[in-house]
């Protein structure tokens, strides 16, 4: 379990991260969710014991890293592949790292076995793709077996067939009761992997909720109508707390009132109506719900949701 309370991090007086409140719980996939600049690896970093908080403090297992007598046991984490490319072969690499933390050769084996680098293992990390890189750098971070996983970007630079493997590997972790948590800027990859989500913008939370939850929540559900009178329907519907679009001729899009609802005044009223869907929210919609006031580096080349998902994930 990570839980961060109050936690800063100001840097040439202004914060990365403002004061930030979060648990992450075990046996869950929790997905940590934000535009460029947010403040995602300043935070990871803090519980890493990589960055020291302004204020505020930071627990992994109910310790402040610094404090554990063996870290790697308690958590692995992954926060710049590029950090272990080495002249070394990624074995050796993994292998000193076994040897300074009193972890059997044995391990390093199975943990080249999970990451699928057998066939690369011997040669020189420092020439590895950057999904390769992805790859050993979870390997290092699993070498200790530890309860608490943290992923930077994990899926960066993999081929689809490694996402999946990432996506199978936190899953299999949280399984076994771990804490696993990772930041991705691809919304529809969290939506897949991750059972909860926190949502940073500009150093603050701005949801923390089930996945589930944040997409049904961020949009009022909106329903499809294709009916033979629309114009009728859409007077009759229309009121409080009820938006009423007609798209074309014969369709209505209809916000604030579910599709049972429209289907009785449909009813109520003898109007045919020929199709009702209601329309599901995905993720990324969410996503720019929540994040359009929130994204620091503005895109000015396009407007809407579209532009501003450009500028949120720009540089990724
Ligand atoms: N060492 C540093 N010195 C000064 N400012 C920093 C430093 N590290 C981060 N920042 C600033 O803190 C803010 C948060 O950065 P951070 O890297 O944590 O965001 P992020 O959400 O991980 O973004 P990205 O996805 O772009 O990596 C940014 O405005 C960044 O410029």
């Amino acid at each position: 379990m990570i839980e961060a309370k109050g936690l800063t991090k100001v840097y040439g007086g202004k914060a990365a991260v403002g004061g930030v409140s979060f648990t992450v719980q075990a046996g869950q996939v929790t997905g940590f969710l934000g535009p460029n600049g947010a403040g995602k690896s300043t935070t990871m970093r803090m519980v890493m014991g990589l960055d020291r908080p302004t204020s505020g403090t930071v627990t992994v297992n109910g310790l402040p890293y610094a404090e554990h007598k063996a870290p790697l046991h308690e958590v692995g984490a992954l926060l710049d592949a590029k950090a272990v490319h080495t002249s070394r072969s990624a074995y050796n690499h993994l292998l000193a790292m076994a040897a300074t933390h009193g972890i059997p050769k044995s391990r390093v084996n199975e943990v080249i076995e999970m990451t699928g680098l057998e066939a690369v293992a011997k040669k020189k990390a420092g020439g590895f793709s950057l999904g390769m890189g992805q790859r050993l750098g979870i390997a290092a971070a699993l070498l200790g077996d530890p309860q608490t996983l943290i992923l930077d970007e994990p899926v960066n630079g993999l081929d689809p067939e490694g996402v999946l493997w990432v996506r199978n590997l936190v899953r299999y972790l949280a399984n076994q009761g771990k804490t696993v948590f990772l930041s991705s800027h691809l919304m529809s990859e969290m939506a897949q992997t991750a059972d909860h989500l926190i949502v940073i913008g500009r150093g603050r939370i701005i949801a923390d909720a089930p996945v589930q939850q944040i997409i049904a929540g961020t949009r009022q559900a909106r329903t499809l109508v294709r009916t033979s009178s629309a114009s009728q329907l859409a007077a009759l519907l229309a009121g409080d707390g009820v938006k009423v679009d007609q798209s074309e001729t014969e369709t209505l899009e209809v916000t604030g009132m579910d599709s049972r609802q429209i289907a009785q005044v449909a009813l109520e009223n003898r109007v045919l109506v020929y199709e009702l869907t209601p329309q599901h929210s995905s993720l990324e919609d969410a996503y720019f719900d929540l994040t359009k006031d929130e994204v620091e580096y503005h895109s000015h080349l396009a407007d809407g949701p579209a532009g501003e998902y450009a500028s949120a994930t720009a540089g990724k």
